[in-house]
C-alpha cells in the first residue's frame, strides 16, 4: 500500500504541495497506491472536488469526475468501502443527502475509463437509505399508448410516481412542454453532454437522439417518488446493463393496423415521420417480445383493461395503497457527527445531541452489507439504526 503524500493542497498553478488539507476541510483516503483527496471548492459552489496522488508515479492526477458532485459547507468525513469506492458522509445542512459514494475502481468506472482513452475517472453516486422501489421503464412502438398509460397513472398516483424528463433534439410538438415532457435541446450540445458522462442512457430514434440524463432520474428520487421511464427498447437494453435494477414493461398494439390509426389519429406528425414511426415498429415490437428483456408484456388492446393489468403489475390493484415513498422509518442522520470508524460492513458516527441544554453522545451505525445499484445512479440500501456501545455493533 503506498504511503499518503506529505499532507498539502496542491496548487493546480503550481504543481506543489501548500499547507494542511486538514485546515481547508479536505480529507484522504489511501486505496492501494492511490490517495483521494477530497475538499470543497470555495469557487465552484462549495462543491466537493478529488484530486489524485498516486504513491507508485509520484503524480497528482486530475481526475474526469461524472455525477453529480455532493455540496458540502461545513465539512465531511471519508472512509473506504472495499478498494472500489470511498464513502463520503457530509456535515451541516445539506438537503440533497448526506451519504455519498465516490466509486473509483467500479466497472462502470472502468468502462468510462476505457471509453476516455485510459485517462483518470470517478464517479460519484447518491446514497440512498434503505431500499426504495424500483425504477419502471416502459417501451413500445410509437403511438402504442405508453404517454397515455404514463398519464393515467401519475393523475391517479401524483405523489408515488414521477416522470423522468428525457433530452431531445427533436422539436416540439403544439402541446409540448420544454422540462415537462421533454428537455429540447440541439445535437451538438447534447452530443458534448453525453461526453460529459451526464445522461444514463442514450438512442437515436427516428432519426433524432433521445436521452435519460442523471439529473432527470434523480430530481424524481430526490422527490421521494418512484420514477418512470418512456424509452425506447435500445434505451431499456442500456439500462438493464446499466447497475439500475428497473422493472421493464413492453405495450404492444393490438394490430399494425390499430397502431397505424393510433398514430394518425393523434396528428402530431408529419406523413413522413408516421410512415417512418411504422417502419420502425415492426423492429421494436420484435425486440421487444422476443428478447427476454421486458419482465412484461402488456397489449393495449381497451385501454382500461390494459390499464388495470399495469395497475396490478405495480401492486396498485388492491384497495390499500403501498406507501411507495422512501423508507421513512430510517433514523434520520445527525447534521454532525465527531468521529467515524468502520467495523467491517459497517460505518459508525459518533454524534453529539443536545437536548434541553444536555448534551450526550450517541451512535449512528450505517449498515452497508447490502449495497444495490451505484454510479450511474444511486447506490441504494444503506441502512441506518442507533446503537448504544461500540459493543452492541456486531
Ligand atoms: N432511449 C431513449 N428513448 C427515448 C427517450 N425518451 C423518449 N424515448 C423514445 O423515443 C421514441 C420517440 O418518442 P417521441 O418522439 O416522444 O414519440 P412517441 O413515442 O410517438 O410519442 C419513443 O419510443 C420513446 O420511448 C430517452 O430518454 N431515451
Ligand atoms: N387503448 C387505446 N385505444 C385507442 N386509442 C388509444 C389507446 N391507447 C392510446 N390511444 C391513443 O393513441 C394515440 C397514441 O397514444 P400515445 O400515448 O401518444 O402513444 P405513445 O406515447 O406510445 O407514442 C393517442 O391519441 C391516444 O389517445
Amino acid at each position: 500500500m503506498g504511503e499518503a503524500p506529505s499532507v498539502g493542497l496542491y496548487d493546480p498553478q503550481e504543481e506543489s504541495v501548500l499547507d494542511d488539507p486538514k485546515s481547508r476541510g479536505e480529507s484522504s483516503t489511501t486505496i492501494g497506491v492511490k490517495t483521494y483527496f477530497i475538499g470543497r471548492n470555495c469557487n465552484e459552489g462549495h462543491s466537493l472536488e478529488v484530486r489524485i496522488f498516486n504513491d507508485s508515479t509520484g503524480q497528482w492526477v486530475h481526475p474526469v469526475v461524472l455525477g453529480s458532485k455532493p455540496y458540502s459547507c461545513d465539512g465531511h468525513s471519508a472512509v473506504t468501502l472495499g478498494e472500489d469506492r470511498v464513502v463520503v458522509i457530509l456535515k451541516g445542512s445539506s438537503p440533497l443527502g448526506r451519504i455519498w459514494f465516490l466509486e473509483v475502481d467500479s466497472n462502470y468506472v472502468r468502462e468510462q475509463k476505457k471509453l476516455r482513452g485510459g485517462s483518470e475517472v470517478v464517479a460519484w453516486s447518491k446514497g440512498g437509505i434503505g431500499s426504495a422501489e424500483k425504477p419502471i421503464v416502459i417501451s413500445g412502438p410509437s403511438g402504442v399508448g405508453k404517454g397515455t398509460l404514463i398519464s393515467k397513472l401519475m393523475e391517479e398516483f401524483p405523489y408515488l410516481f414521477g416522470f423522468s424528463v428525457s433530452h431531445t433534439t427533436r422539436a416540439p410538438r403544439n402541446m409540448e412542454k420544454d422540462g415537462v415532457h421533454y428537455h429540447f435541446t440541439n445535437k451538438s450540445v447534447m452530443e458534448r453532454e453525453i461526453e460529459d458522462g451526464k445522461f444514463l442512457e442514450y438512442a437515436s430514434v427516428h432519426g433524432n437522439l433521445y436521452g435519460t440524463s442523471i439529473e432527470a432520474v434523480e430530481v424524481v428520487a430526490d422527490d421521494g417518488k418512484r420514477c418512470i421511464l418512456d424509452i425506447d427498447v435500445q434505451g431499456a437494453r442500456s439500462v438493464k446493463a446499466s447497475s439500475i435494477d428497473a422493472v421493464f414493461i413492453f405495450i404492444c398494439p393490438p394490430s399494425m393496423e390499430e397502431l397505424e390509426k393510433r398514430l394518425r389519429a393523434r396528428g402530431t406528425e408529419t406523413e413522413e415521420q408516421i410512415l417512418k414511426r411504422l417502419r420502425n415498429a415492426e423492429a421494436e415490437l420484435q425486440q421487444g417480445v422476443s428478447s427476454g428483456l421486458f419482465d412484461h408484456i402488456l397489449y393495449n388492446d381497451n385501454l382500461e383493461g390494459c390499464y388495470s393489468r399495469l395497475k396490478k403489475i405495480l401492486g396498485l390493484d388492491g384497495e390499500v395503497v403501498p406507501d411507495l415513498k422512501q423508507d421513512s422509518s430510517a433514523v434520520e442522520l445527525p447534521s454532525h457527527h465527531t468521529a467515524v470508524t468502520k467495523r467491517g460492513d459497517k460505518i459508525v458516527l459518533e454524534c453529539k445531541t443536545e437536548e434541553l441544554d444536555k448534551s450526550s453522545e450517541n451512535l449512528i451505525v450505517l449498515d452497508t452489507s447490502a449495497l444495490m445499484g451505484g454510479a450511474p445512479g444511486r447506490t441504494r440500501g444503506i441502512q441506518v439504526y442507533e446503537s448504544d456501545s461500540y459493543s452492541d455493533i456486531a
